[in-house]
């Protein structure tokens, strides 16, 4: 939206959609604060100061402003837009009140700091919180816990059967309980989750039963389906006296209506160890609350894909931890308790990888839930190399990972119906397992919410040829047979959450809704679900977190800002056997060699100018 008010140096950069009309209005807000004129050059940087939050980022890289985005003409060409010199901006930032204080008082919003990637401008608020973040990741990596080398021992062989051959899950549950700070990254399926439940069992046996362990996720769905797997675990192969139970990372903290929260630095988590899943969808903010609330004794274990979508507010922290040089951290050698239990082949390792265990950072690499095949290609997605996705994708219809012509759609329209047939089939019948099964059997995920290439266009064309192929239902208006359902809010009291999928079948004369919860099926009526639809498609990053055993990715088209090699790649890994990419090679490409660019100072040292 153009601001018709600003005539000075932020209308070129409005109305080329570099800046919002809310970027202008802050960054004016907030340039007034300082009193009297304002440089042009501050006030530009103010802006994009601004934009970068907007955006993600918790700081913007001003080495890099000329490279913004601008939109297009209509003949393709960026718009032109001035860009004052970066040393100028530098200067006049580092005189401005702003930056420096106003002679009136302590007011100052904005922020200058030096670091390996240049020169970074952050609002303070966000200065602050990464401020913080480091000097309590410095001060816990400055000590470990004392743990006792043949004790680790017994309790890593008891908790990981010398059949599941995999050292890495062994190596970091050791890291997990020989340091104050432990990451446990990986891409999808390979065994995090596994990991975490053996952690809390070793955490048992070396803290004893009464160990006080306090589960938490960023969604209340990844809460729901951590609890589920923590929960079959305890049932199925070694209860967990702890009895931990997961929720969000919110509640956890206590967060109040009006946005503060009950714990921080002066009312701390009472908890031993804490578990975080999906860290990758934890925004700076919370991370930096979280971090606050923490005893120093309290182990800390930070589950999650560095590679996935970010959460939508600013901060990257779980990547920027995974990138941190190692030379950040205190204490880079490994613990001689850990060296002692750990049984890692360190060829096993590359050297990049062994130093950073000495930062508490280890990364499974083996996947267990998908095929060799989409495993590389989500490889080489976050490699970015174009070329070697191209290479790996088939084109005949066998292939695990194909690249459909978005005009030639009758083998995805096959598998489409065939999945509702499935769903339909079972559900008519009241098979609640097989329509949960089949439910995960497929599913449509796009890019976009609307339009033709979005889950509107997709959802209708999906309604269309499963009424032409399998006849149209008779439910009256309401639910029928056969619906795939989405959550769109959390329920606590029915125990669904935002994202979660369920079907709706034949209960005699009735119809109910089941869940999928792990080995059981949840069962909820009509009257008992406030916030559903059908869902025939699905955002990408609505999917975050589920998985499907074939998916169908339809990408927009190349130039689609959205299209990032982080969607890519979060799309491709929701599926288990088998993905097919709608869309031109192009568009692929333009995929991989889109990063979603988060600017933060988390990954090497800042200083304040
Ligand atoms: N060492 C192992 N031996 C046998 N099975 C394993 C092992 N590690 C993991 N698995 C199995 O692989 C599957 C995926 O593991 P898990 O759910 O823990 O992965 P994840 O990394 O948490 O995935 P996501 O991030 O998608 O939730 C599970 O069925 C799990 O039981």
């Amino acid at each position: 939206m153009i601001v018709a008010s600003e005539t000075g140096v932020l209308a070129p950069f409005n109305e080329a959609g570099v800046l919002h009309a809310s970027d202008v209005h802050v960054a004016r807000r907030l340039t007034a604060l300082a009193g009297g004129p304002t440089d042009d050059d501050v006030l530009l940087a103010t802006a994009l100061a601004v934009r970068a939050v907007r955006t993600g980022s918790t700081c913007v890289r001003l080495d890099l402003i000329a490279d913004t985005p601008a939109e297009r003409t209509a003949d393709g060409d960026a718009v032109e837009l001035t860009w004052p010199p970066v040393d100028r901006v530098v200067a006049a930032l580092a005189r401005s009140p702003l930056v420096t204080g106003p002679a009136s008082g302590p007011l100052t919003p904005l922020a200058l700091a030096d670091s390996a990637d240049g020169p970074l401008l952050y609002l303070r608020k966000y200065f602050r919180q990464e401020q913080s973040i480091r000097a309590i990741l410095d001060g816990r990596a400055a000590s470990r816990p004392d743990v006792d080398p043949t004790a680790l021992i017994g309790a890593l062989d008891a908790a990981f059967s010398p059949a599941d051959g995999y050292d890495r899950q062994r190596a970091a549950a050791a890291l997990a309980a020989t340091g104050w700070t432990t990451v446990l990254a990986g891409g999808p399926g390979t065994g995090k989750t596994y990991t975490v439940a053996r952690i809390l069992a070793v955490m048992e046996t070396l803290l004893g039963d009464d160990v006080r362990i306090g589960l938490c996720a960023p969604t209340g769905r990844a809460a729901a389906q951590l609890q589920t797997a923590i929960g079959e675990y305890s049932r199925t192969r070694r209860r967990l006296v702890s009895d931990p139970a997961a929720v969000t990372v919110h509640r956890l903290l206590g967060s109040r209506p009006d946005g503060t929260f009950v714990r921080g630095s002066g009312n701390r988590l009472p908890f031993d160890v804490v578990v975080v899943d999906e860290t990758s969808m934890l925004p700076v903010t919370m991370m930096c609350r979280l971090l606050e609330s923490l005893r120093s004794d309290t182990r800390l274990i930070l589950v999650g894909d560095p590679h996935q979508l970010v959460s939508v507010e600013a901060g990257a922290v779980l990547a920027d931890l995974v990138e941190r040089e190692p030379a950040q951290t205190s204490t880079p050698e490994l613990a001689s308790a850990f060296t002692a239990a750990a049984r890692i082949d360190e060829s096993d390792f590359t050297d990049t990888e062994l130093s950073a265990l000495g930062g508490g950072v280890i990364t499974l690499r083996r996947g267990h839930r998908y095929g060799d095949r989409i495993g590389d290609v989500a490889e080489a997605v976050n490699a970015g190399d174009a070329d070697r996705v191209l290479d790996l994708i088939g084109t005949s219809d066998d292939s695990a990972v194909t690249l459909v012509d978005p005009d030639e759609l009758d083998e995805v329209r096959a598998s489409v119906v065939g999945w509702a047939r499935e769903l339909r089939v079972a559900a008519e019948s009241g098979d609640e397992r097989s329509a949960v099964r089949a439910l995960r059997g497929h599913r449509v995920l796009c890019a976009h919410r609307d339009g033709r290439f979005g889950v509107g266009g997709w959802s209708r064309r999906i309604t269309g040829w499963t009424a032409e192929d399998l006849g149209g239902v008779t439910h009256g208006g309401s639910w029928y047979a056969g619906e795939p359902l989405l959550v769109t809010a959390n329920d606590r009291a029915q125990d669904v959450y935002n994202g979660d999928s369920g079907v709706v079948v034949a209960d005699g004369d009735a119809l109910v809704a089941v869940f999928e919860r792990g080995d059981s099926v949840k069962r909820l009526h009509p009257s008992q679900l406030a916030h559903v639809v059908p869902v025939y498609a699905m955002t990408i990053h609505r999917s975050q977190g589920s998985q499907f055993a074939e998916v169908t990715v339809v990408l927009p088209p190349a130039d689609a800002e959205l299209l990032t090699r982080e969607l890519l790649y979060t799309a491709i890994t929701r599926a288990e056997r088998r993905v097919r990419i709608v869309g031109t090679a192009d568009a692929l490409r333009a995929a991989v060699g889109r990063r979603v660019a988060r600017a933060s100072g988390l990954r090497s040292r800042t200083a304040e100018h």
